[in-house]
């Protein structure tokens, strides 16, 4: 698989696995359809993304990043992990946000601003937790060491 799409920078070179994506999908379609499948998920993932760049926190660390990458792969993430259909072809999280300097008040303010996505796309709140439960073990791959 091509580690950049047309659109994209390139990236160094990297073996492409569903486990890059740092967690098992859920099983069975109950979690697709409370993100309202694919179209859902693309909504939250835009937004997502178009908040953190706009944030006057972590607006910062995103600046100059590639915009385009980040939707694709992100997508990729949550459709996967989701159990939506989708493989992930990204990057694993420690290469990911390697000496980006990420702390914990920055992964605190990514966290509310994927709230806010789910909550204007409709996502119920128990929803909301259990897919936050998946991520937060991603925490340490993305912290600063
Ligand atoms: C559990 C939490 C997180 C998850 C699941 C996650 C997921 C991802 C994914 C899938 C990518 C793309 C990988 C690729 O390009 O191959 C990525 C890149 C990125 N993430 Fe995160 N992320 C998390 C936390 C954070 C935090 C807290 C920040 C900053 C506040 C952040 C900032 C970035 C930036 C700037 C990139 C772009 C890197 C680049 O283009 O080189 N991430 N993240």
């Amino acid at each position: 698989a091509p580690h950049a799409m047309p659109g994209e920078e390139t990236v160094a070179p990297y073996a492409v696995d569903d486990r890059n994506a740092g967690a098992a999908p859920f099983v069975g379609d109950g979690m697709a359809k409370a993100f309202h499948g694919q179209d859902g998920i693309r909504r939250i993932v835009d937004n997502m993304v178009e908040f953190s760049f706009a944030d006057a926190v972590i607006g910062e660390i995103f600046a100059n990043q590639d915009k385009v990458r980040l939707k694709r792969t992100l997508f990729e993430q949550f459709c996967y992990i989701l159990n939506a259909g989708c493989t992930y072809t990204g990057r694993d999280m420690a290469s990911a946000h390697k000496d980006m300097g990420i702390q914990k008040a920055d992964m605190n303010r990514l966290v509310e601003v994927l709230q806010r996505a789910m909550t204007a796309e409709g996502v119920d709140f128990q929803a909301q937790n259990r897919f936050l439960s998946k991520l937060a073990p991603m925490r340490r791959a993305v912290l600063q060491k």
